[in-house]
């Protein structure tokens, strides 16, 4: 792909990057470092009109947001939380995908002189979840684990990804409400979309294609 203006791409390691990897791939765009063993932030590609910054998937948004990337890959998980200003949202990649749920212990009981407490990281999901519903909650912001939280009494139920369903299986929780699903999507910048528009639309047509097979 031949662009004529550069372009800074926004992904997160692990399986963000591995499932995107293919699909730039067939846009010509191939890292030359690999981020799992080199500790390079910045990663130059095959195409030296483009480079890959690496952060964390839930700051995906915010370095697309202000320009720091161009374009990037995040969750639809991520982007819910995020809001998604200052992005343009144009193709859902599918991959990374799983369900945005509620769980908890199988016997779990609303109780009856406290709110119901919900342990997440989706705390704006959560909090849209639960007031359409018009039920009053409470929210503990977690980081992580989220499983562990009704088993040790921190919380009644979670908000939190399931995909196998084994690590709630391995917890002895359950699966209770589906709230939303969830695939990564390609981010771009508004501004980079009007000035750099060209380029921008090469990838997307690129990616579009590797999506639909074509
Ligand atoms: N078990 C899963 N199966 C499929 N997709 C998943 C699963 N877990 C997370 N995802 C998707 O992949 C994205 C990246 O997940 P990953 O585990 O790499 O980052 P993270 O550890 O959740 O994020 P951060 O490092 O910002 O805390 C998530 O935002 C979600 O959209
Ligand atoms: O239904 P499953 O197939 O078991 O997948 C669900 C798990 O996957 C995610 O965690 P992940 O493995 O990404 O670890 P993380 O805590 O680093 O995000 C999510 O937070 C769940 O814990």
């Amino acid at each position: 792909m031949n662009l004529n203006a550069s372009l800074t791409i926004a992904l997160s390691k692990g399986r963000i990057f591995e499932q995107t990897l293919p699909l730039l791939a067939n846009a010509g765009i191939e890292p030359l470092d690999d981020p799992e063993t080199s500790r390079k932030l910045i990663l130059e590609t095959s195409n030296p009109k483009v480079k890959f910054v690496i952060i964390r998937a839930s700051d995906v948004p915010t370095y697309v947001q202000y320009g720091a990337a161009d374009l990037g890959v995040a969750g639809k998980d991520v982007l819910l939380e995020h809001g998604g200003e200052g992005l343009y949202e144009p193709l859902d990649l599918k991959i990374a995908r799983c369900r945005l749920m509620v769980a908890g212990l199988p016997d779990t009981q609303p109780p009856t002189s406290r709110r119901l407490r919900i342990a997440t990281k989706y705390v704006h999901s959560a909090e849209r979840y639960f007031a359409a519903k018009g039920q009053q909650v409470e929210i503990i912001k977690l980081y992580g684990s989220m499983e562990l939280a009704p088993l040790v009494g921190l919380a009644d139920l979670i908000v939190d990804l399931v995909e196998s369903g084994n690590t709630l299986k391995a917890n002895g929780l359950v699966p209770l409400e589906h709230i939303a699903d969830i695939s990564s999507r390609l981010v771009v910048n508004k501004a980079s979309w009007k000035m750099k528009h060209e380029a921008v639309s090469a990838l997307l047509t690129s990616l579009r294609e590797s999506v639909d097979g074509e």
